[in-house]
């Protein structure tokens, strides 16, 4: 791939004339997958008009039939969103066929994107698009990157795309996971962070399908349990399904390990293996460690092809799961849900990840963050107002958030932030479904399913007069407690993922055991905000191919340990007094550092700048949501 990426943009130039201009084959000029790519897409007319996307209604019903799909990748597209929105690209998750079921990122680019029908609902196969990432990564079957002109229509041949295939376990295609920017703003980096995500995500899918018992094994204990390990599903004494580490271990393909009897290709381990831990002789006589598990599932494998799949089906991959899993269930019949949690543990990436799985998932997501607007510019912005309704206003007049929200889901995150006097106008909206817009005007009618999220207990602030029980009420017909960090069982596996993400791969670092047990036993107050940025720099530090241990972590993670018997999620838990001075100590360097600009101390800290704006109102002595 490096090659390809390495290839003057004159040789493509020089293939385009030959193969376009006068019928000769392009091979020598070009690499092999895009010299067949453009074999393949000949029918396709060069200058057929952009598509446009297909009707909502449609795509909804193509992204139900994808859900497993749409559920397990979310939380890759969160990660690479960010990776995108840095980098002035967009991530998209197509499905089998080449529809785009998703696409998030950099608010620069979404709009190019969209000239060139590179959007939901548009189908990218080779066959409607020609070459392309997306399209070519499912033909070929693999990870690979479409530059410039190797696109096969000339109005692409300023896109630069990276897509990797994603595999079922019996390895059907289930989808691509793409990065598509500017020409110059796609390498091979891009390239590797979508082939992981892509394992990342038939990872989480195999464990949602599977039934019987799952196989986990690894030549390095400490990394069973995460999605470098070898995974293999035994239902009724056959092999069903097997990941591409598995296939690799044992230098087999899907179609020489599928529907075996596992106790003849396993031999003599098989009966030794169930229930326990174990070794497994792999071809060549090296012995790696197995855990055998028996499946939570009670569904068979083959996901694919059961069509109208739900995510109440959807089996637990991670703590979270589950909770998604009921959010879902009472979000799709109208009931309000509050995400609670400690800040970083990822309520706006829940919200996100709910919002994807539910009945409005076709419909857009607004989210508001409440905490972070001046309270001056909250009823604008929520409520939108009327042509010329106060000085400064656009000329004419905004629908507000609440509008736009129109057919999706409203995300008002840190709702308790929200002043007194508002809180009395969203209680209105909620129950009566019309906004009326600053400035007078006639109500417009609106439907949305409402998430919102809170790191504070409203209770007590309806208790201190600061929250209106009956707002309380509406908005927590369903509270959601995310665990801390430190309480999640599966902190192993997200910090091994994470870490992968961060840098991890790309630059080739191990994380070795004793370094991978010392983060799962920090206490990471920030949560997954503060894993990730620690992460990073962890990742910055190190160098290419390095075993990343213990002794390389930053020293207060050695120190400062969950106590092992804390189980019970406590999001709204004070704060011990000199942890407190602490952090408001950190918050002051950082802003004096910052020259008092908030979003830069926010991203120099790692953290969100709600929380800044929370300490700046406790010190002006204003209520602060907690
Ligand atoms: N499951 C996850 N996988 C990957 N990244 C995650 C996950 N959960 C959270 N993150 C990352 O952690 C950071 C914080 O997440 P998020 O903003 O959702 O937290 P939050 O609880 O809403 O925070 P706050 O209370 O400060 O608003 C983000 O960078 C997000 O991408």
């Amino acid at each position: 791939m490096s090659a390809q990426a390495q290839l003057p943009s004159i040789a493509v130039a020089q293939a385009r004339e030959l193969f376009f201009g006068q019928g000769h084959d392009p091979a020598p000029w070009i690499a092999p997958h895009i010299s067949r790519s453009w074999q393949r897409s000949r029918p396709v007319d060069h200058h057929a008009v952009d598509p446009e996307p297909m009707a909502l209604a449609l795509l909804s019903e193509r992204r139900e039939q994808a859900m497993r799909l749409l559920n397990c990748a979310q939380p890759e597209l969160d990660g690479l969103a960010e990776h995108a929105v840095g980098n002035g690209c967009v991530v998209i998750l197509s499905d089998a066929s080449g529809l785009i079921l998703e696409e998030i990122g950099s608010a620069d680019f979404l709009p190019k994107a969209q000239r060139i029908a590179l959007q939901p609902g548009v189908e990218w196969s080779e066959h409607n698009r020609g070459t392309n990432a997306i399209g070519t990564a499912l033909a070929e079957r693999e990870a690979l990157m479409v530059l410039g002109g190797e696109h096969y229509l000339a109005q692409n041949s300023e896109l630069g795309c990276a897509a990797a295939p994603i595999f079922t376990g019996r390895g059907e295609l289930a989808g691509a996971l793409d990065i598509s920017g500017e020409t110059v703003r796609v390498n091979t980096h891009a390239l590797g962070l979508v082939r992981m995500a892509a394992q990342q995500v038939e990872h989480r899918m195999m464990l949602a399908e599977a039934g019987g018992h799952v196989l986990r094994f690894h030549a390095r204990p400490a990394l069973i349990g995460t999605a470098r390990e070898g995974l293999m599903v035994i239902e009724g004494g056959r092999i069903v399904a097997a990941n591409r580490v598995a296939l690799e271990l044992f230098g087999r393909s899907w179609k020489e390990l599928l529907d075996l009897e596992a106790e003849d290709f396993l031999g003599a381990n098989w009966p030794r293996m169930e229930h326990r831990r174990g070794l497994l002789t792999l071809p060549g006589g090296r012995q790696i460690a197995t855990v055998m598990e028996r499946s939570s599932n009670p569904g068979s494998v083959r996901p694919l092809q059961r069509r109208g799949m739900h995510t109440q089906g959807a089996a637990e991959t991670d703590d979270v799961q589950p909770l998604l899993h009921k959010a879902v269930r009472v979000l799709n019949e109208g009931v309000s849900v509050l995400v609670n949690g400690e800040t970083g543990s990822g309520k706006e990436v829940f919200s996100r990840r709910l919002h994807a799985a539910s009945r409005r998932s076709a419909g857009p997501f607004v989210a508001v963050d409440c905490a972070s607007l001046p309270e001056t510019l909250i009823e604008s912005e929520l409520f939108g107002y009327e042509q010329g309704a106060f000085t400064g206003a656009k000329r004419k007049g905004m629908a507000g958030r609440i509008r736009e929200a129109h057919g999706g889901v409203l995300f008002l995150d840190e709702i308790a932030e929200i002043p007194l006097a508002l809180q009395t106008r969203l209680l209105r909206v909620l129950e009566e479904r019309l906004v009326t817009p600053l400035g007078g005007g006639q109500g417009v009618p609106v439907d949305f399913d409402l998430v919102c999220a809170t790191h504070g207990h409203l209770p007590s602030l309806v208790e201190a007069g600061r929250f209106r029980a009956d707002l309380m009420y509406r908005v927590a017909g369903f509270t959601v407690t995310l665990p801390a960090l430190r309480q999640r069982d599966d902190r192993h596996a997200l910090i091994s993922r994470l870490f992968l993400e961060a840098g991890g791969a790309a630059k080739h670092l191990q994380l070795e055991a004793d370094a991978l047990e010392a983060l799962a036993a920090y206490r990471w107050p920030g949560n997954v905000r503060e894993l990730r940025s620690t992460l990073r720099s962890i990742v910055a530090l190190a160098d290419a191919g390095d075993a990343v241990t213990a002794a390389m972590l930053p020293a207060h993670l050695l120190g400062n340990h969950a106590p092992p018997a804390e189980h019970a999620p406590t999001p709204a838990a004070p704060q011990a007094a000199p942890l407190q001075a602490m952090t408001r100590h950190a918050l002051d360097e950082a802003l004096k550092a910052c020259d008092h600009d908030v979003a830069k101390a926010a991203r120099r800290l790692g953290i969100h700048r709600s929380t800044i704006y929370r300490h700046l109102a406790r010190q002006r002595g204003k209520p602060a949501g907690n």
